[in-house]
């Protein structure tokens, strides 16, 4: 199977498309010649709005060059990508900058925080910029979901790691964007740091409607989306309903070329040093 598209693009929810963002035959291709890698070979993919979405894959299989592409952080080299209603493939800078900031959230591995501000501070800084007005209601509603009550007046440096990507899930939610991306975003946390804040990713959905994609390694943590797409060479090889830790291994083991290790959350693979896994 090569393709992960809906039967319909548009579903009965008030007229908004069913798919918060699609991929359609698309390639990305880094370098010329024989240097040539590439990354993305024909990807097509909906992103169902309103679900969580994992995707998975050996290393090098084009992960991240997927989810940056569906969130407008690198072109295509061909092939079309949506955003909602909007093709957003051959838009000029200036006008990705503001889709990415209008309407999509991103969550990385490192939490990037400001230092000098508090975390209620550092959860409306990307508003603040952008001069737009803070729901204060939908703010008290995310801080709420992700557990974020006491400790909004907290720098991030008197804040756990758990706790510094929490606020960094309530700044990423607080502007209400259409679409979610999160690379990675437990990979530096333990395993129970990071089940909470799968948690919250999990309830965002369930009770904010959110529409959440995902980039993960770990099976545990793809186990809390309901849809697991598997990359293999820059192709969407196979994917996943309702997904279980046990049903994202076995998978994963079909999926990993051989020698590969495969890890589950916690192990590293031999050789590796604290925070390098990726
Ligand atoms: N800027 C770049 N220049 C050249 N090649 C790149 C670049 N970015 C990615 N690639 C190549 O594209 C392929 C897919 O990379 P990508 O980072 O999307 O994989 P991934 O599945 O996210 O991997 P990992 O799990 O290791 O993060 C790899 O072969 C990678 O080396």
């Amino acid at each position: 199977m090569t393709t992960a598209v809906a039967e319909t693009w548009t579903g009965g929810d008030g007229g908004r498309a069913a798919v918060a963002a699609a991929a359609r035959q698309v390639v990305k291709a880094y370098g010329s010649g024989e240097t040539r890698v590439v990354a993305l070979d024909r990807v097509d993919v909906d992103i169902e709005r309103g679900a969580f979405t994992a995707i998975m894959g050996p290393s090098g299989s084009g992960k991240s060059t997927l989810m940056h592409c569906l969130a407008g952080l690198d072109t295509v080299t061909s092939g079309s990508i949506r955003v909602g209603d909007q093709e957003i493939t051959g838009l000029k800078d200036k006008k990705l900058t503001r889709l990415r900031r209008d309407r999509i959230g991103f969550i990385f591995q490192a939490y990037n925080l400001l230092p000098t501000l508090n975390a209620a501070e550092n959860i409306t800084l990307p508003m603040d910029i952008a001069g737009r007005k803070v729901d204060r209601a939908w703010l008290g509603r995310v801080v709420d979901t992700v557990g974020l009550g006491g400790r909004l007046k907290h720098r991030p440096n008197q804040l756990s790691g758990g706790q510094q990507q929490r606020v960094a899930v309530a700044r990423a939610l607080a502007a209400r964007p259409e679409i979610v991306f999160g690379d990675e975003p437990t990979g530096n946390l333990d395993s129970r740091s990071g089940a909470e804040v799968l948690e919250f990713l999990r309830r965002s959905v369930d009770e904010l409607g959110q529409t959440m994609v995902m980039v993960t390694h770990d099976p545990v943590a793809a186990a809390y989306a309901d849809r697991v797409l598997y990359l293999a060479d820059g192709r969407i090889v196979d994917e996943m309903h309702r997904p279980t830790a046990e049903k994202v291994l076995d998978r994963m083991r079909m999926f990993a070329p051989a020698g590969e290790p495969l890890r589950a959350r916690g192990e590293r693979p031999a050789g590796a040093v604290a925070g390098s896994a990726s």
